[in-house]
């Protein structure tokens, strides 16, 4: 039986992570992948997302100045050949040629650290297990009779179709019904919460909503599916509102309600790994069961590219080294990509108050201040940002333009521990979107000044 320091399942974000981050501690490395290394990032979800997120922007510049005719057959062809670019940098050949041993097939538990694939068994001082997390497809009457979407295929269509019910507004909904409806597709988005994107600012979420609707998205919110049936054209599904039923139908359907761990088929009792809604690990990314960690998807809770890798790291260097380091979600920041884009870092104003109570201050800001937003006609955009007593950075909540990236310099003060205050005294380039954080930093300053016991004493005395 052949023996490596560590057995790596999966080589989607969380997978390559940890084989390279081990490889670079000069261990011998086995990496077991079901599929096709890259995982889903690569093959069906950030990656190929993007790529019709930016094709479908250019389309709609573009028809504010012409009028344009959409080829979808060629704009998924491009989605496809950007995804192999990707792929490029992360085949068999490249992780062999960087030290791993890479093998083909479906990881199977024998015992804690004795993993079979097919006949073939391999063992290892320590395991990470990468596996990810696969579409949640729910027991709606009639979905299983019925052709349906998900990302797994979404981005292996030849066409986009006439028209599409995507049922669930979470960030996957959401981006790719910004993109079909600029490709010409009659979107119709079905969400049972009370609003988009729930686990964003309340406001925020319906500026976004109503953003899309302005586009041409139709959205029924608060609307539960509750059966599908095919037609001569397609689909006809049978949703509920507020008591009332009735049918929506269109040529194909978008399942994006979210995930589950891909846990099935490994044997993990085998391993005494245990498992809730994902493999259950402690602090360190440790399972149950001693030596064997996990991280990405399959583990949670953030179901993210950046927290694979973050999780990816820290679960390797707890295997390998003698240390335990804990992971922190304190500074966990995302941005969904529609247009504008939707950033986020840390917590809501609503979790803000339930763990600082009153003790908080929350600053708004609109773009219509800003210069560089003023030079594009309709640029819309907000940042709210919330602070605890002395300035530092709590949360933060970007809709407009380049969020993504304005995020990353919010992300990098809160993490370091920055007083927000400081970014006052940065120079920042002029007209640019992040000089609205100056701009929002002198604030903060002022208000810190404001905050000193001298200064408040001296206030009063006057
Ligand atoms: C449409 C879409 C868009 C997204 N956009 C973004 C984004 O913009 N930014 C972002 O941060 N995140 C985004 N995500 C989320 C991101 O793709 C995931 O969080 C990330 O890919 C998870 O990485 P992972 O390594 O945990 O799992 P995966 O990438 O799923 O990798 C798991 C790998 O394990 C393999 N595997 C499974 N079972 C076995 C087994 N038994 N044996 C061997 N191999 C096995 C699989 O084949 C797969 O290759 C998006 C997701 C979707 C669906
Ligand atoms: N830009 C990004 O970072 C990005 C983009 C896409 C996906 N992702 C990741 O992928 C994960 C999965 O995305 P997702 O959009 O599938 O999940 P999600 O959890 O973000 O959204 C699912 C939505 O479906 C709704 N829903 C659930 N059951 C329903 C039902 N029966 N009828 C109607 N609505 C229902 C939920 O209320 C929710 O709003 C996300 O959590 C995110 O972590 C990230």
């Amino acid at each position: 039986m052949k023996k490596f320091d560590l057995i790596v399942i999966g080589s989607g974000a969380a997978g390559l992570t940890s084989a390279f981050t081990a490889l670079g501690f000069g261990k011998s490395v086995l990496i077991i992948e079901k599929h096709k290394s890259g995982g889903e990032c690569t093959w069906s979800g950030c990656i190929p997302s993007k790529g019709l997120i930016n094709q479908a922007k250019d389309v709609y510049t573009a028809k504010k100045f012409a009028s344009i005719e959409v080829d979808s057959g060629t704009i998924l062809q491009n989605v496809r050949a950007i995804s192999e670019g990707i792929y490029e940098h992360e085949t068999p050949e490249v992780l062999e040629k960087a030290g791993a041993v890479f093998v083909q097939g479906a990881a199977v538990f024998e015992s804690a650290k004795v993993i079979r694939v097919g006949e073939t068994k391999y063992k290892a001082k320590k395991v990470v297990i990468a596996t990810g997390s696969s579409p949640m497809v729910p027991p709606i009457p009639g979905l299983d009779t019925v052709p349906f979407l998900t990302n797994d295929n979404f981005f292996e269509q030849q066409q986009l179709p006439k028209s599409i019910i995507v049922l669930g507004a979470g960030a996957i909904g959401m981006e790719l019904s910004q993109s079909m409806n600029r490709l010409d597709v009659d979107v119709t988005v079905v969400e049972m919460m009370p609003e988009v994107m729930f686990r964003e600012e309340p406001e925020f979420s319906k500026v976004i909503r109503e953003k899309l609707t302005k586009e041409g998205v139709h959205f029924h919110i608060g609307t539960k599916a509750v059966g599908v049936e095919k037609t001569a054209n397609g689909i006809a599904l049978s949703v509920e509102k507020d008591g009332n039923n009735f049918i929506l139908e269109a040529e194909s359907l978008l399942v994006a309600l979210g995930r589950s761990p891909n846990i099935q088929g490994m044997n993990l009792e085998a391993a005494g790994i245990k498992t809730e809604r994902g493999i259950v690990v402690d602090a360190t990314l440790q399972t149950s069961a001693k030596g064997v960690y996990a991280c990405g998807d399959v583990a949670g809770p953030y179901l993210l590219s950046h927290m694979a890798n973050y999780q990816g790291k820290i679960a390797t260097m707890n295997a390998l080294l003698p240390i335990n380091r804990k992971v922190n979600y304190e500074h966990v920041s995302w941005t969904t990509f529609t247009d504008p884009e939707f950033a986020r870092a840390g917590l809501t104003e609503a979790e803000a108050r339930e763990q600082h109570g009153d003790n908080i201050r929350v600053y708004h800001y609109d773009f219509n201040k800003l210069d560089r937003a003023k030079t594009k006609a309709g640029d819309q955009g907000q940042i709210k940002l919330i602070t605890n007593q002395k300035g530092k950075v709590l949360g933060a909540h970007i809709i407009g333009e380049r969020a993504g990236e304005l995020i990353a310099e919010v992300q990098t003060v809160k993490t370091l521990g920055i007083n927000f205050a400081k970014l006052q005294g940065v120079i920042h380039p002029y007209p640019t979107y992040a000089d609205a954080l100056r701009q929002m930093a002198q604030q903060v300053f002022i208000d810190n000044l404001l905050n000193l016991p001298v200064v408040k004493l001296f206030r009063k005395s006057k």
